[in-house]
């Protein structure tokens, strides 16, 4: 009977899961299944892949509760003997109050909720299965792992805007995301990097959202996004960094308002803003439309100058690490990318590059360059399993 870990990432129209066999203290969780549930608008489908057999299936309905029966279903049926002792969530937002991982209560989740404006792209959908599961599994424990979290690090400056204190004191400041990914990118370091792996080191995640964070002996530094998920880099359907003034003329010029500027900056910009054609990376690179190649050259010119952002952050740069969707497979962003990093003494090596490395720096390189994907899902598994490990190790002795 292995003891397994159910780990959630909810977006708007999709949910992905992982399984994880917990196995011995201090030994990595191991993956045993993986899933997703997509078109939850409007053609609900799930997909789960196991060794052991998985499903691909239509599914009637879309809604979280139906979705999550039929995986917890899949779980409780298959014949290899699972039992399930805790579900960790990808929880975006975590506020001044949470960092460290925790295991949830409704007191919990109701602060959690309150969050939902700082993140209305993510935070609403991320606790859907919360509360879904607290209902039909009222005793399995549940843990949320925050994307804010390993940027607690950062120092206090660079946490700060310049507006008035209070405002500072009352939580509108600098968090940072993906911190997830990032976690999992640094503790994956060494591996690549050796001695190296406590130096200096930029990661761009670059996915459906995007940022890039500056790693000193693997702990955050500093990062490009800020109180939202908005700030920084272009993204699929996010603007990144735009002058406020652009807001306020919008909003006395063309009397947008809340809803109209959160429209337009979480979803109507970005890659699909400035292409007018999809805020998929793959089609953008596939079309030969000019504003297709706008929106690809903007996209790396922006990632080109938060590099340099960020080395100043670091006083300098011992690596360079592509992750994500985009960073581990397109291979003309990484191109582009490197060609403007010269100045650091980056020099691409242009046949690795195109098989997607590891390792895609040359010889001559003074600073490695490399793509490494990312584990969002093995990071929640590992963090679940710490904050549990008590309870479960104190449940098997009753
Ligand atoms: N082979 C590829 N070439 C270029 N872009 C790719 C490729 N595979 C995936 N992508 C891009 O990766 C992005 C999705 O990244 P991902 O990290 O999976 O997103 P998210 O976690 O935000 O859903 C999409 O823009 C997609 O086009
Ligand atoms: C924080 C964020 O942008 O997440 P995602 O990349 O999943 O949209
Ligand atoms: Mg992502």
């Amino acid at each position: 009977m292995s003891e397994v870990i159910l780990t959630l990432n909810a977006g708007s129209t999709s949910l992905k899961f992982s399984l994880f066999a917990a196995g011995p203290d201090g030994v990595d969780p191991t993956a045993l299944a993986d899933g997703e549930a997509d078109g939850l608008g409007d053609a609900p489908h799930l997909k789960i892949s196991a060794a052991s057999g998985g499903i691909d299936t239509a599914l009637e309905s879309g809604n979280y509760e139906a979705v999550l029966a039929r995986v917890l279903d899949w779980i409780e049926t298959h014949d290899s003997g699972m039992t399930l002792i805790g579900a960790g969530h990808r929880i975006v937002h975590g506020g001044p109050e949470f960092a460290a991982p925790v295991r949830l209560s409704k007191a919990i989740t109701r602060k959690l909720a309150a969050l939902n404006p700082l993140a209305p792209l993510h935070q609403p959908h991320n606790l859907v299965p919360v509360r879904v599961l607290s209902a039909s599994h009222p005793h399995l424990p549940q843990v949320a792992c925050f994307d804010t979290g390993f940027h607690a690090s950062n120092a206090p400056l660079s946490t700060r805007y310049a507006i008035p204190r209070e405002m500072h004191d009352a939580g509108i400041r600098r968090y940072g995301f993906h911190g997830l990914s990032y976690e999992y990118i640094a503790s994956t370091l060494p591996e690549y990097l050796g001695a190296k792996a406590n130096g200096r080191v930029v990661v761009a995640h670059l996915g459906g959202g995007a940022s890039m964070c500056a790693i000193r002996e693997g702990r955050s530094v500093a990062s490009s996004m800020g109180f939202s998920a908005i700030d920084g880099l272009v993204m699929a359907t996010r603007s990144g960094a735009i002058d406020p003034g652009v807001l306020l003329y919008l909003m006395s010029e063309r009397g947008m308002d809340e809803t109209a500027l959160s429209d337009l900056l979480y979803r109507r910009s970005g890659l699909l803003g400035v292409s007018g054609i999809s805020g998929d990376m793959r089609t953008l690179l596939a079309s030969p439309s000019p504003e297709a190649r706008e929106a690809v050259d903007l996209f790396i010119y922006r990632i080109r100058r938060e590099l340099g952002s960020l080395v100043a952050a670091l006083g300098g740069l011992d690596a360079l690490i592509f992750t994500g969707g985009i960073g581990e497979h397109a291979a003309p962003v990484r191109e582009g990318v490197c060609a403007g990093a010269q100045w650091l003494g980056i020099r691409l090596d242009e046949t690795a590059n195109q098989t997607d490395g590891p390792r895609i720096s040359d010889g001559d390189s003074a600073v490695p360059v490399f793509v490494i994907p990312t584990n969002e899902d093995l990071m929640i598994a590992r963090h679940t399993l710490h904050v549990l490990r008590p309870a479960v190790v104190g449940r098997a002795r009753q």
